[in-house]
Formats: structure tokens, sequence, C-alpha cells
């Protein structure tokens, strides 16, 4: 089936550096009749009554009003991911557009990111690696002593899928895990990962060596982790940051790194990303960074485009939306 037959489905490239990845195209073909946005510009009068739908690969295309507005028969929008700060929702839903999110595809890996940042920090790593690959393995001890995750607290800020799965396998490093989440977790599920309840985050910072921060950015969430949250962790605290970069204060964060009100950090997004070549944060022995890995693995990326699909099909239906999301 081809244009005629398949709903239009606008994407913004194929392959490239933020384009949907080739090996989802044939998938996508088979529900949709894809467009890119240099085909939708090209053709811009007849490809706009054709968009139905769209799916945004790392926030791509830019959703706008005069892009809105050029799209008559747009029913709604999926996205790549979980995060939708990046979207103006309220504007999205005055065109009568749906929206729908990523939450089962991304959980898992997001996860994984936020243990692997906590292990290469703990454990340094990433200076392990310099050192192995520039002074021929010289070095002395002092140098590359970590710190032990066994015994250790980790302190999660924000217990939704992501912020659970990360609890299961910091149980599985024998760590104690508190959390503090706008609701409160049933007692069996914290029981199953040995998880505790901490109704503020201060006394979750105070008591942390780890601290992992999971939430959404949304106005409420905006720099959350501030100087004066950073000065209550403790000096040897680690900050573990896989939300979005926007959720922590990073000109606070760089003086608590350079003054040692607290240990280290491992980033996986910042503000802007990618930071500017000569920022300091770069430039710090005690930061790891990595460019937003977050989801990124081929079984993840392909479940989120399993995941679009379901919630696309169903919102061209008029059936309810797996993973539809409304704004606040
Ligand atoms: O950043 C990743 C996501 O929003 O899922």
């Amino acid at each position: 089936m081809g244009e005629g037959e398949l709903p239009g489905l606008l994407v913004d490239e194929i392959g490239g550096k933020h384009g949907i990845l080739h090996g989802h195209v044939a998938f996508l073909k088979k529900h949709f009749y894809l467009i890119t946005m240099k085909e939708f510009l090209e053709d811009r009068k007849r490809m706009s009554k054709k968009v139905q739908a769209i799916y945004l690969w790392w926030h791509k295309p830019v959703i706008d009003q005069e892009l809105l507005q050029s799209l008559p028969n747009l029913k709604v929008i999926a996205n790549s991911g979980v995060g939708m700060d990046h979207l103006d929702l309220k504007l999205v839903a005055s065109f009568g557009v749906k929206m729908a999110n990523a939450p089962r595809a991304v959980s898992s890996s997001t996860a994984d990111t936020g243990m692997a940042l906590l292990l290469a920090s703990a454990r340094r790593l990433v200076e392990g690696y310099h050192i192995a690959v520039s002074s021929g393995m010289e070095y002395s001890e002092a140098d590359i002593l970590g710190v032990e995750v066994t015994g250790a607290t980790l302190g999660i800020i924000g217990m939704g899928s992501i912020g659970y799965k990360i609890a299961l396998r910091a149980k599985a490093f024998e760590m104690n895990i508190l959390y503090h989440n706008r609701t409160r977790r049933k007692e069996q599920e914290e029981r199953a990962v040995g998880a505790t309840y901490c109704e503020k985050i201060d006394g979750l910072l105070q008591r942390a060596d780890f601290v992992m921060v999971v939430v959404s950015l949304t106005p409420q969430t905006h720099k959350l982790i501030g100087k004066r949250e950073m000065e209550l962790m403790k000096p040897t605290a680690t900050l573990i940051n896989i939300s979005r970069g926007a959720v922590v204060d990073q000109e606070a964060l760089v003086t608590a790194l350079q003054t040692g009100v607290i240990r280290a950090a491992a980033l996986d997004v910042t503000y802007p990303e990618p930071l500017p070549r000569d920022h300091t944060l770069l430039k710090l022995k005690n930061v790891i960074i990595t460019p937003h890995l977050g989801i990124k693995t081929d079984k993840a990326t392909y479940m989120i485009t399993e995941e679009a699909v379901e919630n696309i099909l169903a919102a061209l239906n008029g059936l309810p939306i797996p993973s539809e999301v409304l704004p606040s």
C-alpha cells in the first residue's frame, strides 16, 4: 500500500543525526505513508492534507503554531520517549490533537543508564580508562580509589517506572534505598525493592551516598536540585542526573563540585546539550558526562517505535490511546 491508502505520518528525517532509524522504516511503512519534513516542505500544499500523525524522534520536527495550523487532518503526535518538556501540550491540545509518549519502552534502558553512571562514577571508570590508555598503567593507588557501592545508600528522586527499575537494580547491588515521589508507592512495592519513603527531599539528600534524579522536567521541578539542596548532601555523595539537565542548577553544581560540597556528579543530561566545548563541567575530574544515552539501545528504540505505532493507530481509530499524555 502506498500514498493513497495509508494515513500520512510526518517524521523529521530518516537516518542522520536525529532522524528515525533506518531499521524502523519498513515497520512504519506497513502502517503509514511516511513523509519526511523535506518532502513536506517541497510539496506543502499536497502533503499538508495527507498528514494525520507526527512521530517526534528526539524532539524533531519542532511543533509550533504555524505547523499545527498547516495540518488540517492531524490527529495525533507520538513522542519517541517519556519526557514531553519539549512540547507545548496546551497548544497541541488546543488544535484537538492527541499526544502520546512511550513509557513502557524506555524504563529498563534508562534505568540501566542510571546504574551504569552510578557504578562508573563510584569506581572511577572513565579516569581509569584514561590512565590505562595514557600512562601505560602507571598510577598511584590513591588516584583510582573509588567508593563502595555495596551497603551504600541510594536516594531516588522520582519513583515512576524508571525510578522503580533503578531500585530493583540497586537492590541487587545490596544498596539501601530511599525514595521521594509525589505519591507514595504501595507497601508491597516498597517491600519488594526494600525502599524507604522520604516525604521530604531534604531527609533523602542528607542521608544518601548517591542521589539519582529521575523526575520529569516541569515548572515545579525546574532547578529542583540547587545550591541549598547540594549543601544538604554529604560531601562524600554523588549526584546522578538522568532526567533533564534543567532539573539541576548547573551553575550551583559547578561550584559544589569545585569546592568539595559534593564528591562527584554523573550526568546524562545537561543544558544545553551538548555543552559548549569550553564549559567548566567538561574540565572537572569529578564529573562524568554522557550524551543523553538514556534510552539508547537497539531494543528500546525499536520498542519505542512499536509503542508509538500502537498509540497512533489507536488515536486514528478513535480508540483509547494506551500512553496518552494530557496537558496538566
Ligand atoms: O530522554 C528520554 C526520554 O524522554 O525518554
